[in-house]
């Protein structure tokens, strides 16, 4: 990605910022393009608020960068070391909260980038969390079990002294998941001499984990989906639905599909996609991916079902939920959507439509739901996984059910107000939902003063 002259902002204050970040860190592409995004949205805002002019600044600015060393053995005896990172963004509403994320494409500028969203998204729960992400380069499908607990362990040692239920609490992401934290936590604990379950969520249920934890970005995705249908006089009952990936927020955002009545048509992992126009079986997908079988290996115990190397975006249906990785959706599948006339796109997973693909989706009159806070529902169930340890209690799954559907509710309206109050247009999610975080975390940040 190249930066010319039209990138910059209008506002003379914002393009001063856009250019300190573009030279203190010219190769962090992902960084930028999300940065850009949010100083393009809150132009509108300083007008009615130039008060929040010069919070701008520190917010591009992380609080913090945590950069470490994550020595482990493997299986052979060998020494192995990978390198494990903590961007402690922004604390302005309340500790730095945001996942941990193993995955070789992991460096400084993916973490920076997670960060940054985290921060807007965190703020658009309405709950008082700040934002911050981490994670390690390293496949963790490529370690046996003891070197997967192993490296969770050294990479823990490194963390303890950074993280804390009241300063930072850390929870899964690609990669992790309540297996890899209970390990995480258990090393925590060890070195710390004492219990103190706040300090991470998305643990196994029988350390205090949240009973909904393992569903809520996956539910709360299609919740926010089903906001975004009804305000074009849609729903989910009968609509054909592609969900991209099969890990934990796909499988969870499928079984909520299926119970709202619609069809999944396809999906896909890191090694290709599979269709299947009748409905993928989740159960049997599930149990297949939980033997560490692909989505080819799925297809082959379906007779209705077909693998193949392509996107599952060029597939007809009415709706897109991607909901793997970064950059799924670029301009070629974002026009394959078009041209088969699906009505919404949403992101579970975080970034993965691209800059270029958001602009023809918004000029086909695609409705599109920001990651922010269309999969904010993982951190808004964390949060309430914070509040339960904190308060020694456990709650039912129902009940968390119901609060995460109240919060999405909440983040919808938040997010649509916005975008018509500062970008005229209550569909305009995108710029709405920056504007909306923006807001939030600009009044706490003043409210604190310079610090
Ligand atoms: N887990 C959460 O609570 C949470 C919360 C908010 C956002 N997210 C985001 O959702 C996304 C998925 O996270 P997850 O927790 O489900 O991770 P996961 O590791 O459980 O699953 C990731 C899935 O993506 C697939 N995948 C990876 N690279 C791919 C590629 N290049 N092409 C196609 N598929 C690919 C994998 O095969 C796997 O099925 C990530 O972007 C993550 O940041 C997760």
């Amino acid at each position: 990605m190249t930066h010319d002259g039209s990138d910059e902002p209008e506002d003379a204050a914002l393009r001063e910022v856009w250019r300190d970040v573009l030279r203190r860190d010219p190769h962090q592409e992902f960084f930028h393009a999300d940065v850009r995004g949010v100083l393009r949205s809150i132009g509108p805002v300083l007008l009615e608020h130039p008060e929040y002019a010069d919070v701008v600044g520190r917010l591009c600015e992380p609080e913090r960068v945590i950069v470490f060393r994550v020595p482990w053995v493997d299986d052979g005896g060998r020494v192995r070391v990978n390198r494990g990172f903590r961007v402690q963004f922004n604390s302005a509403l309340g500790p730095y909260k945001g996942g941990l994320r193993f995955a070789p494409s992991v460096d400084l500028d993916v973490i920076k980038f997670l960060g940054f969203e985290q921060v807007f998204k965190n703020a658009l729960t309405g709950q008082d969390i700040g934002g911050g992400k981490g994670g390690a380069d390293v496949d963790p499908k490529e370690l046996s079990t003891g070197e997967l607990m192993r490296f969770c362990q050294s990479f823990a040692t490194e963390l303890a002294s950074h993280v804390g239920a009241a300063v930072d609490v850390p929870a899964g992401d690609m990669g992790v998941g309540s297996r890899e934290i209970g390990w995480i936590y258990g090393q925590y604990q060890r070195l710390i001499g004492y219990h103190e379950p706040g300090a991470f969520t998305g643990k196994p249920a029988v350390l205090g984990g949240s009973a909904l934890r393992p569903e809520a970005t996956g539910f709360g995705t299609v919740y926010f989906t089903r906001r975004m249908l009804a305000e074009q006089g849609r729903d989910l009952d009968g609509a054909r639905v592609v969900v991209s990936g099969s890990g934990n927020v796909a499988l969870f955002a499928m079984d909520k599909v299926v119970a709202s009545g619609g069809t999944v048509v396809g999906c896909s992992d890191s090694r290709g996609s599979v269709s299947e126009p009748e409905g993928i079986d989740v159960d049997l997908l599930r149990e297949v991916k939980g033997q560490r079988g692909s989505v080819a290996d799925y297809a082959e115990k379906r007779s209705g079902a077909e693998a193949s190397d392509g996107s599952p975006f060029t597939l007809e249906c009415d709706v897109a939920l991607p909901c793997a990785t970064q950059n799924e959706i670029g301009p070629d599948e974002a026009r394959a959507l078009v041209d088969h006339g699906c009505w919404a796109v949403a992101e579970g997973a975080n970034g993965p439509v691209t800059p270029k693909a958001r602009e023809i989706l918004r000029e086909a009159g695609i409705g599109f739901g920001p990651g922010k806070a269309a999969n904010s529902g993982g951190v808004a169930v964390s949060a309430l996984e914070m509040q339960q340890n904190a308060g020694r209690e456990r709650w039912r799954g129902e009940d968390v059910d119901e609060r995460l559907q109240a919060i999405m509710s909440d983040a919808y309206d938040r997010v649509r107000d916005a975008a018509e109050r500062y970008h005229g247009d209550p569909t305009d999610l995108e710029n709405g939902a920056n504007a909306a975080g923006f807001l939030r975390v600009a009044e706490a940040m003043t409210s604190l003063g310079v610090v």
